[in-house]
């Protein structure tokens, strides 16, 4: 269980032992605070946005009553003892309904090493990287909450003698990123510039974007990837908002080429986070966010660069977080390098890819200015059979 500091005060969505219905919840320490309850006991001029239990409303209310209720909630911290109980006794679900996914590709570690891989013969980024944050559309429909066992898919592979077969992936990996919660929606034909990050976003959460690499390499030409990530994104159950990031803030890499006019961030929405990825108790990388190539903020002015609309719950993942080092890369495909050099887990096995029954925990946290870590959640998943 994730034990937050007092300002981060991240949201979740919860279910109460015995109860059906879901409430809205603030991690405070290893607590949570029931905001539905306490929003609606104070007759608080918000609290018919928590009635529901999801996130949804409080994301569609847009940036000023985002503020007003972080305000609330922190300046009542201590008069809500009542409302608080410990997360480790509450079921956390899904916090808000995901409208449209999306995933990036913006770390330039990772995508060196996947080009390696899987494009041995070419250049290991694509002529386009630089110049364009890549991303594809995912399936929203399959992103789960985290500890939903994901079941091993089947699909369609090309063995190394050129066989063609369906079954289950052979190459089951995980990747480590970053979501971006969007709350205020826009207007369809109108783009979204980088400046605009923050009034559209609310906050991020964790994502464990499980792969079938067999699957993948076989399927992606020249669509992209399909079926072979589609099956399960598992997300952490607390998003964070931005404003608790305000102190991570760093300026990214810089960017060569200068990107074009509308990918230009003014506001360098560069954030020091860390991932640290485990396999069966086991920390097998820690994976630098600050280093990403693009920005959050660049992502969203290109993901609207066209006039496509947002939809409060939109999610877009980071894409993989890998850094320089053997110790940051967050796949298990950079890690062991497509297998061929096995990794070693503390009770003497070693993994090329996950086996049935592997428990997968994606912590992150962020550094703040100064120096100080604080906690911004985990997602957790089970393979199974
Ligand atoms: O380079 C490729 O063909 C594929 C790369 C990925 O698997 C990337 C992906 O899902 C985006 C990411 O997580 O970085
Ligand atoms: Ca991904
Ligand atoms: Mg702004």
């Amino acid at each position: 269980m994730t034990d937050f500091g007092r300002a981060t005060l991240p949201y979740c969505s919860f279910v109460r032992p015995g109860e059906e219905r879901a409430r809205v919840g603030v991690g405070v320490g290893t607590d949570v605070l029931d905001l539905t309850a306490a929003s609606a006991a104070r007759g608080h001029v918000h609290a018919g946005l928590f009635a529901a239990g999801s996130l949804d409303p409080l994301l569609a209310a847009g940036p000023l009553a985002w503020h007003e209720v972080r305000t609330f909630v922190a300046a009542s911290l201590d008069a809500f003892a009542e409302h608080l109980s410990p997360a480790a006794g509450v079921e956390l679900v899904l916090p808000f309904t995901v409208a449209d996914y999306v995933d990036f590709y913006a770390s330039e570690h990772h995508a060196t090493n996947v080009g390696r891989l899987f494009r041995p013969d070419g250049a290991a980024l694509t002529p386009n990287w630089k110049h364009l944050p890549i991303g594809y559309h995912g399936r929203a429909g399959t992103v789960v909450a985290s500890g939903t066992p994901v079941r091993r898919p089947s699909g369609q592979t090309r063995g190394h003698d050129g066989t063609i077969a369906f079954g289950p992936t052979a190459k089951l990996d995980i990747e480590a990123e970053i979501g971006f919660v969007v709350g205020a929606g826009s207007t369809l034909g109108e783009p979204v510039p980088t400046s605009s990050f923050d009034d559209h976003v609310f906050g991020i959460c964790v994502v464990n974007d499980w792969s079938a690499r067999d699957v993948q390499a076989w399927e992606y030409v020249p669509l992209g990837p399909f079926l072979g990530k589609s099956f399960a994104t598992s997300v952490s159950p607390w998003v964070v908002p931005l404003a608790a990031l305000a102190g991570a803030r760093v300026d990214p890499p810089r960017q060569d080429p200068e990107p074009l006019a509308y990918l230009q961030d003014e506001d360098a929405w560069g954030l020091d986070l860390e991932l640290e990825v485990i396999v069966n108790g086991t920390v097998l990388s820690r994976a630098p966010y600050a280093q990403m190539y693009w920005t959050p903020a660049q992502m969203l002015a290109h993901l609207t660069a066209n006039g496509a609309a947002l939809r409060p719950g939109d999610l877009f993942a980071s894409g993989t977080v890998s850094g320089p080092e053997q110790g940051q890369r967050g796949s298990l495909l950079e890690l062991s390098w497509n297998g061929s050099h096995p990794v070693l887990l503390d009770d003497g096995s070693s993994r090329s890819f996950l086996l049935d029954g592997d428990r997968v925990t994606i912590a992150a946290s962020a550094r703040l200015a100064g120096g100080r870590r604080i906690a911004l959640g985990q997602v957790d998943g089970q393979v199974v059979a």
